[in-house]
């Protein structure tokens, strides 16, 4: 019962998208598919004619033009169903996929931008979401024009023979009709119980689609020529790729034999009925005609129909099911809606007593992080590798949402804060992994405040802040370059200068807060001294959160803040810092050495 509520609801949804989108081609689709049905019993009636008449023409009682009508149409039902095939193969289909691809998709799309932020750092999450936007176009496309027009055709054909048989003899409905329906039993459960084992496999391709991915990207194939990787990575995705085919094989061999023998009923079925209609014409109750043109039926599209009727009543559960993912995918949790909560006057920020763990892990990151920074104060923040600085960040700015504890911007909670849909003008962050935009320079710039338009003036000078302007002068369409190499006229950039890009978007505005997670990692030394002056320039009057590995940046900051095991375990100056020996007096003096030794 389950899957029958799911392939009706499969197809009501699709129905109604082309029901709004192309009325023509739904209606258009459906008359074909009538017309298409009609064929198979017309076809038996006009050979019955045929023959019956053409034997009364041959004995002479019959007048030979009299055959012509039923000549002239079994030559039109003989064309009409490669029309229809040749109608939906070159219209229906094409035009079917535009209109599910541009709905699923733009339906999907609207729905990532709201999803809450938790779902892109989770595994599970990601793989609904890979296969709601990689599966849903396939199955709909199967269950719509291909099942749907297969439905219609086959039901009409399939009454319109039932009714040719029932003129014959009345049983011969329920001696064709019976092994069918007991076919259809076994292939309805064998297929579901395929889909079930299909699921692991599916979930195997996802993961060796991942690591393909390493061989065609181009950030990753620069360090895999370099390490001469590729080999290694073609032949692990080989091994994968063959140990799913083998569970594949597995689960095929399994099913062979169950398929091979479920459609014997239904074979043996066709002969036993062929015999009886033989049987009837040796008793003289059909004529050669019936027998002839019924006999036809039965081997030929009768058989054919009923087949594509049971295969479409267990196949569609199984694509039907696809759209599971696709429910499972507009579930996901959202990001409350924007609300006009307004953004506090100071950008002091204090954390209290902050836990936080990520959702389906069994380890807390922060525990009981608290501190406080005044508003317009410059803080670094120091730690070792993973011990939650990124983490920390990611909760401020509100993606996360700690387990205990709460963490207030101006006074005003985070959780009153996090969906004011005027929050992106709240912070102006650069991470490690900034985006790269494959578009113009002036784009690039300006998506970092998109409530406001600014004039192009104001996009240069948040360009000039960071140091950008002088390199972007020298384009070849000036603010209009598009940037990256997906594009033919796109300009690259060098790493440094990206992140430049990236600074003047992420500070274009009024920003409260200022957010630089590991800023000068891409830079040369000259230039990170630059930045630092830049951005205290900058930064003046702002609150101002540094996240550095290189101490030495430490420098332009008020304070400094060390985060170990979770909480913040010292607090000061630097000179303090150096000066009480603890966990950043060893990871000062340890970069001091590695300088130290370089220098010698
Ligand atoms: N989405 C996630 N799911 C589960 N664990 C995560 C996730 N993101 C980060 N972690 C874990 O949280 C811990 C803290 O990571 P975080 O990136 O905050 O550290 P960090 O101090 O910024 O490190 P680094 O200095 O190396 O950038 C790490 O152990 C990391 O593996």
């Amino acid at each position: 019962m389950e899957k029958v509520k799911r392939i009706c609801h499969a197809y009501r949804y699709l129905l109604h998208i082309l029901k709004e989108d192309s009325p023509l081609l739904l209606a258009s689709t459906i008359i074909v598919s009538f017309v298409q049905g009609c064929c198979p019993p017309l076809m038996t009636w006009s050979i019955n004619q045929i023959i019956e008449n053409g034997m009364r023409v041959a004995s002479g009682t019959l007048p030979l033009p009299h055959m012509v009508p039923f000549l002239i149409l079994f030559l039109a039902i003989s064309l009409i169903p490669s029309l229809v095939s040749l109608y939906v193969q070159s219209f229906v289909q094409p035009r079917t996929q535009l209109a599910l691809r541009t709905t699923f998709r733009s339906k999907m799309i609207k729905k990532l931008k709201k999803l809450k932020y938790e779902h892109f750092e989770s595994p599970q999450s990601m793989e609904i979401i890979d296969k709601a936007f990689n599966r849903t176009e396939n199955a709909a496309r199967m269950l719509f024009p291909m099942y749907f027009t297969s439905t219609i055709t086959s039901l009409v054909s399939v009454v319109g023979s039932f009714y040719l048989l029932a003129q014959a003899e009345w049983w011969l409905v329920f001696t064709v009709l019976i092994p069918f329906l007991v076919e259809f039993y076994f292939s309805l459960g064998l297929n579901y119980e395929i889909y079930n084992e299909m699921e692991a496999y599916w979930s195997m391709d996802y993961s060796n689609g991942i690591l393909g991915k390493f061989l065609s990207t181009r950030e990753v194939v620069k360090e895999n020529r370099l390490h001469q990787a590729s080999e290694y990575l073609v032949s692990e995705y080989q091994t994968r790729q063959n140990r799913r085919n083998r569970e594949y094989e597995k689960y095929y061999r399994k099913h062979l034999r169950k398929i091979l023998t479920s459609g014997n009923l239904a074979r043996i079925s066709i002969i036993l009925n062929v015999l009886a209609l033989l049987w009837m014409y040796i008793g003289q109750r059909i004529g050669l005609g019936m027998l002839v043109s019924l006999s036809l039926l039965i081997f030929g599209s009768m058989y054919k129909d009923l087949n594509k009727m049971t295969v479409i009543l267990s196949g569609g559960p199984y694509h039907a099911n696809t759209f599971e993912y696709y429910e499972r995918f507009f579930d996901l949790s959202e990001e409350p809606e924007g609300n006009d909560t307004e953004l506090p006057t100071d950008g002091s920020i204090e954390f209290r007593d902050v836990w936080f763990r990520y959702p389906g892990t069994d380890q807390d990151i922060l525990k009981g992080l608290s501190f406080k920074i005044q508003d317009g104060e410059k803080v670094s923040i120091v730690g070792e590798n993973g011990e939650g600085k990124t983490t920390m960040i990611k909760l401020l700015l509100g993606l996360f949402t700690p387990d205990k504890g709460e963490i207030l911007v101006g006074g005003q909670s985070m959780d009153d804060l996090r969906s004011s849909s005027k929050i992106s003008q709240l912070y102006g962050t650069v991470f490690q992994d900034f985006m790269r935009y494959n578009m113009t320079v002036k784009e690039n710039i300006a998506v970092g405040d998109i409530h406001h338009t600014y004039p192009e003036q104001a996009i240069q000078e948040a360009a000039q802040n960071v140091g950008a302007y002088d390199f972007i002068k020298t384009f070849p369409n000036g603010w209009d370059t598009i940037l990256g190499r997906m594009f033919d006229e796109g300009v690259d950039l060098s790493g440094g200068q990206w992140q430049r890009i990236a600074m003047a978007r992420a500070f274009l505005g009024d920003k409260k807060v200022l957010i630089l997670d590991e800023p000068t990692s891409q830079l040369d030394p000259i230039a990170e001294s630059k930045l630092y002056q830049d951005f205290a320039k900058l930064a003046d009057g702002k609150t101002s959160l540094f996240i550095t590995h290189r101490l030495g940046s430490t420098a332009i900051c008020d304070r400094i803040l060390v985060i170990a095991g979770g909480k913040i375990v010292q607090s000061g100056s630097h000179e303090e810092l150096v000066a009480a020996d603890g966990l950043y007096a060893s990871m000062f003096n340890a970069q001091k050495h590695w300088y130290k030794s370089c220098e010698s």
